[in-house]
């Protein structure tokens, strides 16, 4: 579903990726991993469209989205649970839930559907009851952990066919972290395709159908 193709980008004169290719099968949990700064969150900024890409490919879906507004992006499908989480600190849960929502994709129309029952408010808070109890409360009023499964909430309501990770479980307390694997496992289980980026190398190894490592800026 989604095919990277020897990518190259970078920040004004630095070059930070050289050459990154990836590809992500239909319900499969792929994985990007690498030391700090080896340009994890750079190749997933120009899959989403928010860093241009130089040279090469990004298609999805057999087409092709180089390059293209990262709304336009979103729309074909790929969402982003982006490092730092972003949460409105002046929008409730419930609105942050509702407010970018968008139906699941339509088979009828020849479009992959990305899990068996889509995304609604409901299925959010049943995978994380937390959610439902903080309803009302607004963005700033979340903890950490709290604020990671709302980021993840929010991504999931956009009923996405490819669902980027880029460090979901960084900086959250144990506990927390656990919750997050297992919301993980039950996305997989449920047929979600996901890209992830994490540095627990032995739950990723564990959860994902395939790793890919980063090496200064190059996949092959
Ligand atoms: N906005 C930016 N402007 C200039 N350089 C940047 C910018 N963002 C990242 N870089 C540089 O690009 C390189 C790759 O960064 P990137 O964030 O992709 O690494 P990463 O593999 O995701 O690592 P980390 O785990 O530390 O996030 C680093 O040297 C970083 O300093």
């Amino acid at each position: 579903m989604l095919e990277v193709r020897n990518i190259e980008a970078g920040y004004g004169a630095s070059q930070v990726l050289f050459g990154v290719s990836l590809s992500i099968a239909p319900h499969q949990v792929v994985s990007l991993m690498g030391r700090n700064g080896m340009g994890k969150s750079t190749t997933i900024k120009c899959i989403t469209g928010a860093l241009p890409v130089r040279k090469g490919q990004i298609f999805f879906e057999g087409k092709e989205i180089t390059n293209l507004p990262a709304d336009e992006i979103a729309r074909r499908g790929i969402a982003l649970v982006p490092e730092g989480r972003m949460c409105f600190p002046n929008l409730t849960v419930r609105e942050h839930l509702v407010a970018f929502a968008r139906p699941p994709a339509n088979p009828q129309k020849g479009e992959l559907a990305a899990q068996a029952a889509p995304w609604d408010l409901a299925k959010i808070y049943e995978l994380f009851p937390r959610l439902k109890e903080r309803e009302h409360h607004m963005g700033n009023q979340l903890s950490g952990g709290e604020q990671q499964m709302l980021a993840i909430g929010r991504a999931l309501s956009t009923n996405p066919k490819l669902l980027i990770l880029d460090e979901a479980t960084e900086g959250l307390a144990p506990v927390v972290r656990e919750e997050i694997w297992q919301c993980l496992w039950q996305l997989k289980k449920e047929g979600q395709s996901i890209l992830l980026i994490d540095k627990y190398a032995e739950l990723v190894n564990n959860l994902c159908n395939k790793v890919k490592n980063i090496e200064k800026g190059i996949v092959q």
